[in-house]
């Protein structure tokens, strides 16, 4: 096909590192990258009606400049995406490519100043993230031009001179931290949050506490600023009479749903919720008369981001036998054992409502790159309005939180130090995992607690809720993880690329001591978390009396014991400048070692181990 030739020929001026050529070697001259209307066989290839859609090249090590000419050739592309390789050189020329709504080259080297107007063809753009690079001079005024943008990521740059005003009537985020950026911020941008302006010199007014200094003829007269100040407390009342009023009607509303809706679910709710999409599914089928239009018609299909061993539809995940798994906090879990086919879990999302369908989509198919033996694989999500669901994997072991606060009077053996210490090490790995392929999230994880962490036979950890906050709505992320989250989400609802760390430290107190986190939480008072019980219990009982008193093979692995609870003390530092970094939480983990000589633990067969995962209960 023409793309697929196209593409070839980029794929020739290509230079990728390790890793990154496993990628590209998908791109082979057999029947072309659209097999099918919507599904490409190439890697980061996607298509729409038959044609290349979307390149989404992240992570894979490339080098050198980039030359988009090529793409020239693509008429149907309007998503690029390179971010997190080592690409350098000036900005490559995407004007060739004026329908692009998406251009992604955070994370590279790429250096120098962008001419002025390089925007002002650009009138589809939607996100332009430029993060974490080296450009500098002046921030281009033509990026006022597409008036449809919603996202722009300049931070972490040498940008400088004066920060233009580049309000749009879409714009949700415009980042412009750490660069060197001087003078007052526009008026229109000052209701965004502050941290997307810190890290410049000498940016100054409002969201910065940082106030202008005005030369002496600016200033303004006493009387007049009595005025605007009045104006501003009245207006500033009536706007909190509103948000009162408003939050009072939500808060109504939502006692509402509370009673209406129990926390357990029940199959009989599952098969409503599957029936219910399913419904959606054929309905718009059905309105649409056969699909004359085809990306109507996609929509209410499971699309699956990995080839998967068996592939199957809405349809065989209707007829299979559920079983409830349990309702979190993000929504309700399912297990659905496909007809001669093996089970997965069927995950269906409440707090999803409003994140775009392009933004779902291209996240998840960033999910579905993701490969690492301590993370649960995406195997296919389902994308509608009104509901979403994300397949994965069902792994029969159960959970962490199971093993851990759950087996009490059942057969299973508390799990021994080696056990925990594996645990530990593997979870680690993942978060780190987590932390370079997506350097973009500033939460990588965003829900890590031990219902999160599952076990495969051998006991090796599989983290699995990961990466979600980016397609959650901003409110609903800060509202969960609550027995894992960092002073500064509790507090100030502002995450941190460090939160994910306490998280991790929580996770390790709990492993080390059995304690269940949320259980100290219960006790009420600020800073009642699990760090803090540890902290009073090792300073007035000394550290032993700390540990499970269930955790076995302990034998001349107290040092190792020790310095993993400091490992975890560490992680759990409420100053977030202070608390380690995610690598270097990494790298004292792997230092640790387990007892010397000691006998292994019996493995628990993977099957038939005589729990049910009805029985994972969350406390
Ligand atoms: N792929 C899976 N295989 C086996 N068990 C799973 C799988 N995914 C989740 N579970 C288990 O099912 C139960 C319910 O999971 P679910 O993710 O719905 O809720 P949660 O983890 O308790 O809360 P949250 O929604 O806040 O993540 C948990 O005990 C979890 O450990």
């Amino acid at each position: 096909s023409d793309d697929g030739r196209i593409l070839l020929q980029f794929k020739a001026t290509l230079s990728p590192g390790v890793g990154g050529d496993a990628v590209l070697a998908t791109w082979v001259d057999t029947r072309g990258p659209c097999i099918d209307q919507n599904v490409s066989a190439w890697a980061g290839v996607y298509c729409e009606n038959g044609k290349v859609a979307t390149l989404q090249l992240e992570s894979m090590s490339l080098l050198g400049a980039l030359d988009l000419d090529i793409l020239t050739g693509l008429p149907s592309l309007r998503a690029l995406s390179f971010s997190n390789n080592s690409l350098e050189g000036g900005i490559p020329d995407f004007t060739k490519l004026p329908a692009l709504k998406s251009l992604y080259l955070s994370w590279n080297r790429f250096s120098g100043e962008i001419p002025d107007g390089m925007f002002s063809t650009m009138r589809a753009l939607k996100k332009v993230w430029l993060s974490h690079n080296n450009f500098s001079g002046p921030i281009p005024t033509s990026l006022t031009v597409p008036e449809k943008l919603m996202d722009l990521g300049l931070d972490s740059n040498s940008f400088e001179g004066h920060l233009p005003d580049l309000w749009q009537p879409e714009l949700q985020v415009v980042n412009v931290s750490y660069n060197n950026l001087e003078g007052p911020i526009p008026v229109r941008l000052s209701n965004m949050s502050a941290t997307l302006f810190e890290g410049n010199k000498n940016l100054c007014g409002p969201p910065l506490l940082v106030s202008c200094n005005l030369p002496e003829k600016h200033k303004l007269a006493p009387a007049l600023l009595v005025a605007i100040i009045l104006i501003a407390v009245a207006v500033l009342l009536a706007v909190i009479a509103l948000i009162v009023f408003l939050l009072l009607r939500r808060r109504n509303k939502k006692e509402e749903t509370t009673v209406d809706r129990p926390q357990t679910s029940t199959n009989s709710e599952k098969i409503e919720h599957l029936e219910a999409a399913a419904d959606a599914e054929l309905g718009s089928e059905k309105h649409h008369g056969g699909g004359k239009k085809a990306p109507k018609k996609e929509q209410g299909k499971l699309s699956f981001v990995v080839e998967w061993r068996r592939k199957f539809d809405m349809q065989d995940l209707l007829r299979a036998s559920a079983e409830v798994l349990g309702s979190g906090n993000f929504g309700s879990s399912y297990k659905a054992t496909l007809v001669d086919g093996p089970a997965v879990v069927v995950k269906r999302f409440k707090e999803m409502k409003g994140v775009g369908r392009e933004d779902f989509q291209e996240h998840m198919r960033r999910l579905g790159r993701l490969s690492h033996p301590n993370l649960l694989p995406l195997v296919a999500y389902y994308y509608k309005k009104e509901e979403k669901l994300l397949i994965t994997e069902y792994i029969p072991n159960g959970s962490l939180a199971h093993m851990l606060h759950g087996n009490r009077g059942s057969k299973l053996p508390p799990l021994d130090w080696p056990t925990r210490l594996k645990i530990v090490k593997g979870v680690a790995r993942g978060l780190a995992y987590l932390y370079d392929e997506l350097p973009m999230l500033t939460v990588p994880h965003g829900h890590l607690k031990s219902s999160n962490v599952l076990l495969s036979s051998s006991f090796e950890p599989i983290l699995t809720d990961y990466a979600l906050v980016p397609v959650m709505k901003k409110a609903a992320a800060s509202q969960v993880m609550v027995a894992y989250k960092s002073p500064e989400c509790a507090q100030h609802g502002e995450p941190s690329k460090k939160s994910d760390v306490w998280s991790f430290g929580t996770l390790i107190l709990e492993i080390l001591t059995g304690k269940f986190p949320a259980d100290h939480l219960a006790e009420g008072s600020a800073g009642a978390d699990l760090a803090s019980w540890v902290n009073t219990v090792a300073g007035e009982e000394g550290t032993s009396k700390v540990f499970d008193k269930n955790m076995e093979g302990t034998k001349d692995s107290e040092g190792e014991m020790l310095k993993l609870l400091k490992i975890g003390i560490a992680c759990c530092e409420a100053d977030v400048d202070e608390r380690w970094e995610m690598k270097e939480a990494l790298e004292k983990i792997e230092e640790l070692k387990e007892r010397e000589g000691g006998t292994e633990r019996p493995l628990i067969s993977s099957e038939g181990d005589g729990f049910s995962s009805k029985a994972m209960v969350e406390r």
